[in-house]
């Protein structure tokens, strides 16, 4: 195993840097110099989402980088989502517009359905009466239509499950380049990963960390075998679980505002996992911690339980 994993290949021929940075849950006046620090530290990859808030503020990081010539548009990858407001074939390309005024630029690499999940345009709660049933087949060729225009030089999904991905293959023209999920050692995607795999879908794990810091409040970086392999390697539990990320095939996504920790969420690529180690994760209990419990109802929307939404009988086997 190569130590060095910098990038992965799409099925669009383009090639997305593996290490990528979180902006979700980046605060308002932290989230600019965070990416700037990120940048400068050498990450090549942002990951944004219209939902997150932040964009605007992202846009004049990137701008001022620009400027100063500190990077180049075409040495990044940035990546936003369609909101679930936005879930609908006559919103997207409005949606990308405004995505690109807000980063100040004038394509995306990546583009991506955020949920398989509409709500009602204008709707800012989480009110089940908001929920809608999405047109997944149209809107996916109103993003067909703009990788068509290269304002998207790749589209892509994110919280599909390998139902819903296997739908989504049957009708589209593009094949989708990522479908970007929760991932990390206690929530590996055994299944879905094959099925990407065996499809040529890149799959980008978000929260690779498990979102320790945020509400969501995961504790993998607290696991034995997380804390045993970082040990043998010498390197941090975070380090550990965004290498073992990259050695699944995964690009990854750690959020960080905190400037030694956007550092050290890049610093993967001395140290591989050896293969006695690796299989160590195997042992791992799984349980999935985004469940989009917001996003299910028993009378509204189209998904009555979160197994619905995921196709899974087995959401979680603690
Ligand atoms: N498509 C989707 O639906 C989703 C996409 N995402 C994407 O994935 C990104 C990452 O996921 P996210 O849920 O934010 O969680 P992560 O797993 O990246 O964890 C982020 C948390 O970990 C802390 N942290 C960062 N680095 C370290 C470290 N080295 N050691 C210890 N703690 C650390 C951060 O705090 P601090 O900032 O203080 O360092 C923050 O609280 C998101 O920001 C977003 O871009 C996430 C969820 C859903
Ligand atoms: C209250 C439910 C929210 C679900 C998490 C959505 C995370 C999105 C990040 O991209």
């Amino acid at each position: 195993m190569t130590a060095d994993i910098r990038y992965f290949e799409l099925n669009t021929g383009a090639k997305i840097p593996s290490v990528g940075l979180g902006t979700w849950q980046a605060e308002p006046g932290v989230v600019g110099d965070a990416v700037a620090t990120a940048i400068k530290a050498g990450y090549r990859h942002i990951d944004c989402a219209s939902i997150y808030g932040n964009e605007k503020e992202i846009g004049l990081a990137l701008k001022k980088l620009f400027e100063d010539g500190a990077v180049k548009r075409e040495e990044l990858w940035i990546t936003s989502k369609l909101a679930r407001s936005d879930n609908a074939p006559e919103y997207v390309q409005e949606a990308l517009n405004r995505t690109l005024r807000n980063l100040q630029i004038d394509y995306l690499d990546l583009y991506l359905i955020h949920w398989p999940v509409r709500i009602q345009k204008g709707s800012v709660d989480f009110n089940p009466e908001n929920l809608v049933q999405p047109d997944i087949p149209g809107t996916w060729r109103a993003m067909e239509a703009l990788y068509d225009s290269g304002k998207a030089r790749a589209i892509g999904i994110s919280n599909f499950s390998t139902k819903k991905l296997r739908d989504l293959l049957a009708v589209a023209r593009v094949p989708p380049a990522v479908n970007q999920v929760e991932c990390h050692p206690s929530w590996q995607q055994q299944k879905l990963h094959e099925f990407c795999k065996s499809k040529g879908v890149h799959l980008s794990g978000y929260s690779p960390l498990s979102s320790p810091g945020s509400w969501i409040k995961g504790d993998v970086l607290r696991h034995p075998v997380v804390g045993m392999v970082a040990r043998k390697l010498g390197k941090t539990p975070a380090q550990v679980c965004l290498r073992w990320g990259l050695q699944m095939g995964h690009s990854v996504l750690p959020k960080s505002t905190n400037e030694a920790r956007v550092k050290e969420n890049l610093d993967v690529f001395d140290r591989s996992i050896p293969e006695d180690l690796f299989a160590k994760f195997s042992e791992i209990v799984q349980a999935r911690l985004i469940r989009g419990d917001s996003f299910v109802h028993h009378t509204c929307g189209p998904y009555r339980c979160v197994e619905e939404l995921w196709d899974d009988k087995t959401i979680s086997n603690v």
